[in-house]
């Protein structure tokens, strides 16, 4: 009992002493002994998670991805317990039904293998990993973060809110929130003055999907400004990554939330009720109402759905259907705005192709061959989801990409690193509508390297209705305005820093009203 002996400023010194061999010797083990030491990297990623954690709380991390991709291959250990794949095999590898699946019902939480690593899950399924999904305690899971077998229930719940013909129903409302836009933007373009579309976008956006989700819009269009909550949105996604990276070690972030002022505390409490009044304003409407919780509401008591799932999942289609559509629509804007040629060959297609501004609708909007190859093109360059969103391998480990990566390995790709990598596509950084178009220029491109809303059981729910969405409002957008980028918007992408989201600024924009 030699430590009994010690004073208590020798016991003190021992602390800096034992971290130091405990991070050297995990050092040593994930650089000599780890099942992933074959896989290439740069060394302090292989060592340690924080050299990955910096990029990513710095921002970079998917521009960081594209050069170690250049350097270490198609794959590469972005941590001691991490792989990044450039591969289009992966996407199905990682996200695609996978045989013979086991029966786990949970998400991936971690399995303290020394670095914070993940835990296996269930055999079978690629399992969503909880240290990047970061379930709140207390705050049931919803579609995005649940395991598998509720995941399941909810996805066949909400799909009829996706169906062609509640999309069909939903479709006067939609247009109700376009009509607006245009309104507004008619005012703002009179008087010649600047008009940050990346706002107006997200103010769209943000109504339909509030509409839909909750029964009513957040008024973001009618008041010319951010309802509180999307702006919290906003400013959470920066934290975000510091949660992501404190949740490699529970204590801190117990420390970091014993550290959250009251103040925030009761910003969140008056949020959930917000929310809360909100979704039962919705229920009181009645179940028969064609929006995207009408599933969910009438299964609720079948399945035993309370208040508060009901509420995660209204909420998560805010956060998933909203800023994911209006970063591309901001995207598609600033490349049209930078590529004159582009412009207009799209405007002429769209008032070409109707005689008055009634004709455009969900059904007209979508034999625009152009139209879709625009918007195909910016969620190439500017995919709203650009980060890799991780997946943990299961037990027995797994072939991906014709590579055996071993069980608990936490694996991704990451979009804006696969689609401006030149071993898939030709001239990335160039803005190329034609490449979706059949030219013969871009015939060497894996196009199935392209998978903006991921494929597999998890992709997007709401893929058709974003591209409805996106191609009614850049159509309506195109039909109404000529537009100039500002002088202080001309190197708007190149500022832009990727917190989960996008970090975007303002995109400001002169517009001129088209006669008619
Ligand atoms: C351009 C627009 C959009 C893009 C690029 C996009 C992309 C994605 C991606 C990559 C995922 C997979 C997330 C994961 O693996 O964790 C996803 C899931 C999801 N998206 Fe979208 N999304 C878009 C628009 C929408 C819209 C309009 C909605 C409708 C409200 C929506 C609702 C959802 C939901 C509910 C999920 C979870 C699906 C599940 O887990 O089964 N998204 N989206």
């Amino acid at each position: 009992m030699a430590l009994l002996n010690l004073t208590p400023w020798q016991l003190l010194a021992l602390i800096p002493i034992s971290l130091t061999i405990y991070v050297a010797l995990s050092i040593a083990y994930n650089l000599f002994l780890h099942p992933l030491r074959h896989f290439p990297g740069p060394l302090p990623m292989r060592a340690t998670r924080w050299a990955f954690s910096l990029r990513h709380m710095a921002g970079t991390l998917p521009f960081d991805v594209l050069a170690l991709h250049k350097r270490y291959g198609p794959v590469v250990r972005v941590a001691p317990n991490e792989l990044a794949f450039a591969d289009p095999r992966a996407w199905r590898d990682i996200m695609g039904h996978r045989p013979g699946q086991g029966s786990s019902s949970t998400t991936s939480s971690s399995g303290g293998d020394g670095d914070g690593g993940a835990g296996a899950g269930g055999a079978g399924e690629m399992l969503k990993w909880d240290k990047f999904y970061m379930p709140v305690e207390g705050v049931p899971r919803d579609i995005v973060n649940a395991g598998r077998e509720e995941h399941a229930l909810l996805r066949r719940t909400m799909a009829h809110g996706f169906s062609e013909r509640s999309m069909r129903e939903q479709q006067p409302l939609i247009k109700g929130y376009v009509d607006l836009l245009v309104r507004k933007l008619r005012e703002k373009g009179e008087g010649g003055g600047k008009v940050d579309m990346a706002a107006w976008y997200n103010y769209t956006t943000f109504d339909v999907i509030g509409d839909l989700a909750f029964g009513e819009s957040f008024g973001c269009l009618d008041n010319s400004d951010y309802h509180p909550w999307v702006k919290a949105i906003f400013e959470v996604a920066r934290a975000g990554t510091v949660f992501q990276t404190l949740a490699h070690y529970p204590i801190l972030v117990k420390l970091l939330l014993a550290l959250i002022p009251t103040k925030f505390l009761e910003e969140r409490e008056k949020h959930m009720k917000m929310t809360l009044e909100k979704l039962k304003r919705r229920m009181e409407a009645g179940k028969e109402r064609a929006d995207l919780v009408e599933g969910l509401l009438k299964r609720a008591d079948e399945w035993g759905l309370t208040l508060e799932k009901l509420q995660a999942n209204s909420a998560i289609l805010i956060i998933g259907g909203s800023e994911t559509t209006a970063t591309l629509l901001s995207g598609v804007t600033y490349f049209l705005l930078t590529n004159p040629e582009a412009m207009k060959r799209l405007t002429a297609e769209i008032r070409g192709a109707f005689r008055t501004e009634d004709e455009i609708d969900f059904a007209s909007v979508s034999t625009l061959p152009y139209l879709l190859a625009c918007l195909d093109e910016a969620l190439r360059m500017y995919p709203p989801v650009p980060v890799g969103l991780p997946r943990v391998v299961p037990k027995g480990g797994a072939t991906i990409a014709g590579h055996y990566v071993p069980e608990t390995t936490v694996v991704a790709v990451h979009q804006w690193a696969m689609y401006h990598n030149d071993d898939h596509f030709k001239d990335p950084f160039v803005y190329h509508p034609e490449r979706w178009l059949g030219d013969p220029a871009f015939a060497d491109d894996h196009k199935e390297a392209f998978q903006p809303f991921h494929v597999g059981p998890r992709n997007c729910i709401g893929k058709n209705l974003a591209y409805i969405e996106m191609r009614l409002i850049l159509a309506r957008v195109l039909w109404n305005f000529d537009l100039q980028i500002a002088e202080d918007s001309l190197d708007w992408m190149s500022k832009q820093r990727i917190y989960n989201l996008w970090e975007k600024g303002k995109l400001n924009v002169y517009l001129t009203p088209v006669a008619k």
